[in-house]
C-alpha cells in the first residue's frame, strides 16, 4: 500500500546530531557491534547456556555470565541474546551476555494466585503443549484451564496432548472442550498391530508409544518453538525423549545440549528430531501449575470462548464470579448453549475468577513483577 505522505526517500530523514557524541569514547557504553546472537537453552545458577550459529557447521554451545548492564532483566530459555567476549564455546570459556532481544511472546506465571510477583517462564514460544494423562494420574480440568488462560494471555497457541489413552478412554475429559477450537493429540502405548516408538522416561522407565501418536505430535512441532507443561507422571519425559532423542536417565547425552548431565529443575530447550531449523521443544520440569495473579479477569474469560458470549447479558461491571448477581453466564449455561459440559466449565471459570487477586492489588503487582 502506498504511504499517505507519498514519495519519501532516505534524504527526507534528518539525522539529529548526538548530544553525547562529543564525550570521550571510554564513557560510552560499548555498542557490542561484534556481538553474536545465541538462543538460550537453559539457565542454571547464574550460568546461561546458549546455542550459537544454530544449524550451521559452526554451531556450538556457549556458556555465558550476565553483564552488569543487564541489571535485573530476566533471561530465560528461549530468549535470543547478544553475546560478546569469548564466544568460542571452548571448554571453560565464558562469554558475556549483554542484551536480550525483543521477545515475540513471554510465558509467565506467579507462584500462586495471590503472589504479586510474576515469573518469566519461557520466551519466544509459539505453542504451549498441555500434557495430561487420561488416567494415572487422573486428569484435572483445573490445570488445563489454567494453562489455557496462560497461553491465551501470552498469545501462544495451545495444544492439548492426552497421554495414556490405553488406560482409559479420554472421551469424558474431551467433552469439556468440544466447544473450543482446541487442537488435541491423543497418545497411548502401542498395541500389537501398531508400529511403536520405544522411549524411556527420565526415570529410566521404558514405554512403547503408538507411532501414529508420536508422529501426530511431531508434525505439530515442525518449525515452531513449543513449550511443554504437565504434572509429574503424565508421560511428558517419555514423549519428549521420543521426539528429541534425549535420554537423560540412561546417561545418554543430547548432542546439542548435554541433557545427560542436566540435573537442575529449570526449563531446557531441546531440538526436535528430523525437523526444519527452528523446531524446539522446551521442557519445563519446574512448572506444574500456573498461578494467574498476573492475568486480568477479562483475559481469563478469553480462555472460555464457549461461555464468553453469555456475558453480553451481564450488567456493566459484572465480575461473573460466584458472588455476581444476575450474571448472564447462569442463563447461558442453563439454556444449554454451552453444551453438556457447560456447568462444569462455568464452575471452572468461577474457580479461576474467584481465586485471583482483586483489581486493586494488580497495579502494585505489575510494578513488582516487572523486575
Ligand atoms: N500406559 C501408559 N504408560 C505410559 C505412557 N506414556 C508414558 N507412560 C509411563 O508412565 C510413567 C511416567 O512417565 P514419565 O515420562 O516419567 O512421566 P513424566 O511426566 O515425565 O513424569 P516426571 O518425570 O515425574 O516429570 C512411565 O512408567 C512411563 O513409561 C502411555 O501412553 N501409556
Ligand atoms: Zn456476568
Amino acid at each position: 500500500m502506498a504511504r499517505g505522505t507519498g514519495g519519501w526517500d532516505e534524504s527526507d530523514v534528518r539525522v539529529r546530531p548526538n548530544k553525547k557524541g562529543s564525550r570521550p569514547r571510554t564513557k560510552d557504553r560499548p555498542a557490542h557491534e561484534d556481538a553474536v546472537t545465541g538462543r538460550i537453552i537453559t539457565v542454571d545458577r547464574g550460568r546461561y547456556t546458549a546455542i550459537v550459529d544454530e544449524d550451521t557447521p559452526q554451531e556450538r554451545i556457549v556458556t555465558a555470565a550476565r553483564a552488569r548492564e543487564l541489571r535485573r532483566t530476566p533471561v530465560v530459555a528461549g530468549d535470543l541474546v547478544a553475546l560478546v567476549g569469548d564466544v568460542s564455546g571452548a571448554p571453560d570459556s565464558l562469554a558475556r551476555l549483554v542484551r536480550v532481544n525483543e521477545r515475540a511472546t513471554l510465558l509467565r506465571r506467579s507462584a500462586d494466585d495471590t503472589d504479586p510477583v510474576e515469573r518469566v517462564v519461557v520466551a519466544n514460544a509459539d505453542q504451549l503443549v498441555i500434557v495430561v494423562a487420561a488416567a494415572n494420574p487422573e486428569p484435572r480440568t483445573g490445570f488445563i484451564d489454567r494453562a489455557l488462560v496462560a497461553a491465551y494471555d501470552a498469545g501462544i497457541s495451545p495444544l492439548l496432548c492426552i497421554t495414556k489413552a490405553d488406560l482409559k478412554d479420554p472421551a469424558d475429559l474431551l467433552a469439556n472442550y468440544e466447544h473450543l477450537d482446541l487442537e488435541v493429540i491423543i497418545s497411548r502405548t502401542a498395541q500389537a498391530e501398531d508400529t511403536g516408538v520405544d522411549s524411556e522416561s527420565d526415570d529410566g522407565l521404558s514405554a512403547r508409544l503408538a507411532g501414529n501418536a508420536v508422529e501426530a505430535l511431531h508434525e505439530h512441532l515442525l518449525g515452531r518453538v513449543s513449550v511443554l507443561v504437565g504434572h509429574s507422571g503424565v508421560g511428558k519425559s517419555t514423549l519428549v525423549n521420543a521426539l528429541t532423542g534425549s535420554r537423560r536417565a540412561t546417561g545418554g547425552v543430547n548432542a546439542v545440549t548435554g541433557r545427560g548431565r542436566h540435573t537442575s529443575s529449570s526449563a531446557l530447550a531441546l531440538k526436535v528430531n528430523d525437523s526444519p531449523s527452528g523446531s524446539w521443544i522446551i521442557d519445563t520440569p519446574g512448572i506444574r501449575s500456573f498461578g494467574l495473579a498476573h492475568v486480568d479477569p477479562d483475559r481469563i474469560l478469553n480462555a472460555f470462548p464457549d461461555l464468553e458470549p453469555g456475558t453480553e447479558a451481564c450488567e456493566r461491571g459484572c465480575r461473573h464470579d460466584n458472588e455476581a448477581v444476575n450474571c448472564g453466564l447462569d442463563a447461558w449455561v442453563e439454556s444449554g448453549q454451552a453444551g453438556a459440559a457447560g456447568p462444569a466449565r462455568l464452575a471452572s471459570l468461577r474457580r479461576l475468577l474467584g481465586s485471583g487477586m482483586r483489581t486493586e492489588n494488580r497495579a502494585h503487582a505489575k510494578e513488582l513483577g516487572s523486575q
